[in-house]
């Protein structure tokens, strides 16, 4: 990549996410094996699992051993309150036992393993550690560890989401998506089959993509197989948004979770505009990374009136759309805001990316000639 003053910064965090996400397969498979106690419910009642504690703990412990010790700034999603509770001592067990190997093999990513295994009290300092509230001035680094809980629990897609901000605009986007096919068309054909993603063969199935801010490419990397090293750039190929302007062609995207975002407005302005396809539904950023390659061309989302998006579900992707040639704003056209915090403030009814102007526009305008009508 051209952008030589961040370069370190990407390479790393990429590195970092492959190992995230061989973590979470391995935390996947296990639970979806034995549905073990690994879940539990959150306060606030979504789902949190040593997966989620884990990424978090292994992204912030790397961070911080590459890039300054305890000063660096991580926004990131999860806090240790349940994990601290005394109940808790088994998941913690869990979270130590998987932070741990999963560190042990940092060298095959490229990435310097501790000299020894990491204590509970270190893994928890780790997490808790990305409290930062990001802002508009300075690096903050903004993690989603398992984006799309549910997606995950459900053996479904999900993604590891890392970006770096730096004075309030993203500069570094990375995806890991342990679960999308590789194949071209490979989500739409698995997701209109119900299937449960494991049960693509492995070697078809999880990527890593990439991009760096104003460098205009976008990466993917397979996964690494357990018995490979990590050699830069890993077989990395370039994608790029889909060229298909013509909205009969199109495929839009949208949460699978209606709580999340409101179907049936998404249906009308589907409607208006001559969308014909069913919509694709799909959990986490896993969309951003379906209109980035290319095999979706709008994702739209209008989550309730008063909910608030939080900028660690939409960094990353909204970069790698944007710099795979899409445009990516809030419904009503205007550009999101990283720089306010930890939530896009400000943001006009709900977020549209799209893989080009055109039908960008024709999305903005049937938002705008739907809203009066409907209730939200
Ligand atoms: N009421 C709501 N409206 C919109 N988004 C919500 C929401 N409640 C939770 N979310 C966010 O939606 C994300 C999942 O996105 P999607 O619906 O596109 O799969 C969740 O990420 P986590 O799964 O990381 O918590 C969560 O941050
Ligand atoms: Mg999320």
């Amino acid at each position: 990549m051209e952008n030589e003053k961040y370069s370190k910064e990407l390479n790393v965090a990429v590195r970092v996410v492959h190992m995230a996400c061989s973590l979470c397969q391995k935390v996947q498979n296990q639970f979806l094996s034995t549905n073990s106690d690994q879940v539990k419910s959150k306060d606030d009642d979504s789902l949190v699992t040593v997966a989620d504690w884990s990424v978090q703990a292994i992204v912030s412990w790397m961070l911080s051993e590459v890039f300054g010790g305890q000063n660096i700034s991580i926004v990131a999603e999860e806090d240790i309150q349940t994990l601290t509770k005394s109940e808790s001592s088994s998941l913690l067990g869990m979270v130590v036992n998987a932070v741990n190997e999963c560190l042990a093999e940092a060298s095959r990513f490229g990435l310097q393993a501790p000299g020894k295994a990491l204590s509970a009290s270190q893994i928890l300092d780790a997490i808790s550690r990305c409290n930062s509230h990001g802002g508009p001035s300075g690096r903050h680094w903004v993690l989603d560890p398992v984006d799309g809980t549910l997606g995950f629990v459900r053996g479904d897609q999900y993604a590891v989401a890392l970006a770096m901000i730096d004075d309030g605009e993203v500069i570094i986007g990375v995806l890991g998506c342990p679960n999308y096919p590789l194949k071209d068309d490979g989500l739409n054909k698995y997701s209109q089959q119900n299937l449960v993603m494991l049960k693509i063969p492995s070697g078809e199935v999880g990527c890593v993509m990439y991009t760096m801010k104003g460098t205009g490419k976008v990466w993917m990397q397979p996964l690494l197989p357990c018995d490979k090293r990590l050699e830069w750039p890993n077989s990395a190929v370039r994608i790029r948004v889909s060229s298909v302007d013509d909205p009969a062609l199109a495929t839009f995207c949208e949460p699978v979770e209606r709580t999340n975002s409101n179907h049936s407005f998404a249906a009308g302005v589907a409607n208006t505009v001559g969308l014909r396809k069913k919509p694709l539904r799909v959990y986490s950023m896993v969309k951003y990374a379906a209109i980035a390659r290319g095999e979706a061309e709008i994702y739209m989302r209008f989550a309730r009136s008063g909910y608030k998006e939080k900028i660690w579900d939409h960094a990353a992707g909204v970069l790698l759309v944007q710099e795979a040639g899409g445009v990516v704003t809030d419904a009503g056209g205007r550009p999101l805001d990283f720089s306010k915090g930890i939530y896009l403030e400000g943001l006009d009814r709900g977020i549209i990316a799209c893989c080009g102007i055109k039908l960008h526009e024709k999305i903005i305008g049937a938002v705008y000639a739907s809203w009066e009508s409907s209730n939200l």
